[in-house]
């Protein structure tokens, strides 16, 4: 058993979600039981400031060092507060904040920057950290991404069952397992970014509550309008969309130019708020059943949720109706909450995996997910230097 904490915050830049798990086995006998798990929000400003960078406003070098360190800090302050009232862990993954991701294109190696460096995590934590998980697969001319593949491959696939896991968050991915009774059950799994996941739903009820709110809880408000189809079919044929996998995004791609953009979009048509936001919902579930179709070997047995946006009602509805038409089978959609794994914290608790994975020498990306050309183990490893003097209250 070794007791291991994983930290994240995603592209929706709403905070650090950390998970302390107790982890045994190596892959086939994995197991994982989390004993805590907590989201901690960013101090306001320091969201502003990130998401300024994310949409690429200039920083200077000095300012650059400070924020990758101030990240660390509040980093590092979550697996203190995580782990309060467990004993002390033995290990951490941090993925950090990923400030921008360029996937490979056709000369050139793909670029992915995740700030909050692992040794201020490991120096004011006094925990081992492992960081940096995007640049070993990138280095062998992978994506950097989806990395939690082979981390749903191990942890919730079925003896019998065709399953998709589907994340919702800021930006969507999905990983498909086929059943572990099927011949090369592993070499079977694939995964790939399905594109805007929440993203472009809580620039838009940013926009129309002029910043007073950040996301439409339960989905209610995109509830009360109706998706516009003929935009949907419009905005489908982006090549984004087209592109066969192995495909990884970001806000990059999803983010406030491409909002202005469906604005704009939308002038031709008599849209509402609330038919706005039914209809960037109804992006986010096209899109994902669209490269069902388009990509998987087979539709999935039933599709398991996960992410902030496994809480939006109205998308988990429009997800699971779309599937039945595209189909003409039920394919229930359910969150990974139900098969006992949180849906809040499985990406967090997947860098806790891979950093154990990292210690172990066991591989932690999947080459037909991620492209890279061959399988490596990730994340570099900061461990703790005895005598150095810093803390987080010195911070
Ligand atoms: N109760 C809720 N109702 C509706 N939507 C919600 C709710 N709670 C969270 N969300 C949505 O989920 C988003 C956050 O999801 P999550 O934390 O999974 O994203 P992330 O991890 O930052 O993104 P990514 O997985 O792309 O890195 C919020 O910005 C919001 O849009
Ligand atoms: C560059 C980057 O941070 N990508 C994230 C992001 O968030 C969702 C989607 O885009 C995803 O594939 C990836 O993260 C998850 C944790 C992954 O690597 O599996």
């Amino acid at each position: 058993m070794t007791r291991v904490i994983g930290l994240i915050s995603g592209t929706s830049v709403d905070g650090i979600d950390a998970a302390l798990v107790e982890i045994s086995g190596t892959e086939l006998d994995l197991k994982i039981e989390l004993l805590a798990g907590e989201t901690y929000p960013y101090p306001p400003a320091l969201r502003e400031k990130i998401l300024a960078v994310c949409a690429n406003s200039a920083i200077s070098m000095a300012e650059l060092g400070e924020l990758d360190d101030t990240i660390a800090q509040v980093f590092a302050q979550a697996a203190q507060r995580v782990q309060t009232n467990h004993p002390k862990a033995e290990l951490i993954g941090s993925h950090g904040q990923t400030v921008y991701h360029r996937p490979p294109q056709q000369n050139s190696l793909g670029y992915s920057l995740q700030l909050g460096r692992g040794e201020v995590i490991a120096q004011l934590t006094g925990i081992n950290t492992i960081s940096n998980f995007r640049v070993a697969d990138i280095a062998c001319g992978g994506q950097g991404a989806p990395l939690v593949s082979r981390i749903d491959a191990f942890l919730l696939s079925h003896p019998t069952e065709h399953r998709c896991i589907q994340n919702i968050g800021g930006i969507g991915n999905v990983t498909y397992l086929p059943p572990r009774s099927q011949e090369n059950w592993l070499q079977s799994v694939c995964g790939w970014d399905t594109g805007p996941g929440n993203s472009l739903l809580d620039l838009a009820v940013q926009y129309f509550t002029d910043g007073s709110k950040s996301y439409d809880k339960k989905g209610e408000w995109a509830a009360t309008g109706t998706p516009c189809l003929p935009l949907i079919k419009k905005w489908l044929k982006q090549p984004f969309f087209q592109e066969p996998p192995p495909k990884s995004t970001g806000r990059e791609l999803f983010g406030v130019d491409y909002f202005q953009q469906c604005l704009a979009d939308i002038k031709e048509y008599e849209l509402s708020s609330g038919d706005f936001l039914a209809t960037l919902t109804e992006l986010t579930v096209a899109s994902i059943v669209q490269s069902y179709n388009n990509f998987l070997p087979k539709m999935p047995d039933r599709v398991l949720i996960c992410g902030g946006g496994s809480r939006n009602l109205y998308l988990k509805k429009r997800l699971e109706t779309n599937l039945n038409q595209n189909s003409g089978i039920k394919i229930p959609v359910l969150t990974t909450d139900e098969v006992g794994m949180s849906a809040d914290y499985k990406e967090a608790i997947a860098f806790a995996v891979l950093a154990y994975w990292r210690n172990q020498g066991i591989p932690g990306n999947l080459t037909q997910v991620t492209g890279a050309q061959k399988e490596v183990t990730l994340g570099n490893i900061h461990l703790v230097t005895n005598g150095l003097r810093v803390s987080i209250e010195s911070c």
